[in-house]
């Protein structure tokens, strides 16, 4: 497994070793042990989550407020999308910057997406099939989020905005303005 740190430092896409014979494919998708090593913690991912979406569907920008904030590890099974992750880390260097990146079947990358992070993708392939790792239990009552269109984080989401389709809830997020200090920082890792 290859790490590289991106300009959101913390943020970090993971490339699994592929090794392809005349049966197919073998790689290790997660080491707890490698992804600990190079994060520089431990991490205790306890929940895995699938999604599947067609064409346009956007899911996001969502975290989940502390004491339930969440680190991600996310994958993509089947299909293309595009990954968003948005600093929500409020005396953050990198406060308000967003990291994305092109996931797909055919390249098997990874992100992880730390705690503090708001998340969300669209989907780019005809469906995709989404995959992720939580350490931290879905709790309803402590979800939140970040409008995708913010005009504070102007992220480009590569596709048409009439292509977008969204959940009634993820139309009606608050903007990033609102945004409150969310103690992230001791809710980070135990
Ligand atoms: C996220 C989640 C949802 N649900 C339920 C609640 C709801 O009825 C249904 C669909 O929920 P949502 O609309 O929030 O699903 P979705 O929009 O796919 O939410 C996900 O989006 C991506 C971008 C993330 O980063 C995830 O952490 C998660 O927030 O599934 C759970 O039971 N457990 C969970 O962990």
């Amino acid at each position: 497994m290859k790490f590289i740190r991106t300009e959101i430092p913390e943020v970090v896409i993971c490339e699994p070793k592929v090794f392809e014979d005349h049966r197919g494919y073998f790689f290790e998708s997660f080491s707890k042990k490698l992804l600990e090593e190079f994060v520089g913690h431990k991490l205790h991912f306890c929940q895995d989550n699938e999604s599947k979406s067609s064409y346009g569907v956007l899911r996001g920008l969502h975290f989940q407020k502390p004491p339930f904030t969440q680190a991600k590890l996310v994958r993509v099974i089947e299909g293309k999308i595009l990954d968003v992750a948005v600093d929500v880390r409020q005396g953050s260097p990198t406060f308000g910057n967003y990291f994305s990146i092109e996931l797909s079947s055919e390249n098997k990358k990874q992100l992880f997406v730390p705690r503090g992070f708001a998340h969300g993708f669209v989907v780019l392939s005809s469906t995709a099939v989404f995959s992720y790792k939580c350490d931290n239990y879905y709790s309803p009552e402590h979800d939140s989020g970040v409008l995708y269109n913010d005009q504070e984080l102007t992220i480009d989401w590569k596709i048409p905005e009439q292509d977008l389709i969204l959940s009634e809830k993820d139309l009606k997020q608050p903007s990033f303005k609102y945004m409150k200090n969310f103690d992230f920082q001791n809710n980070l890792y135990a």
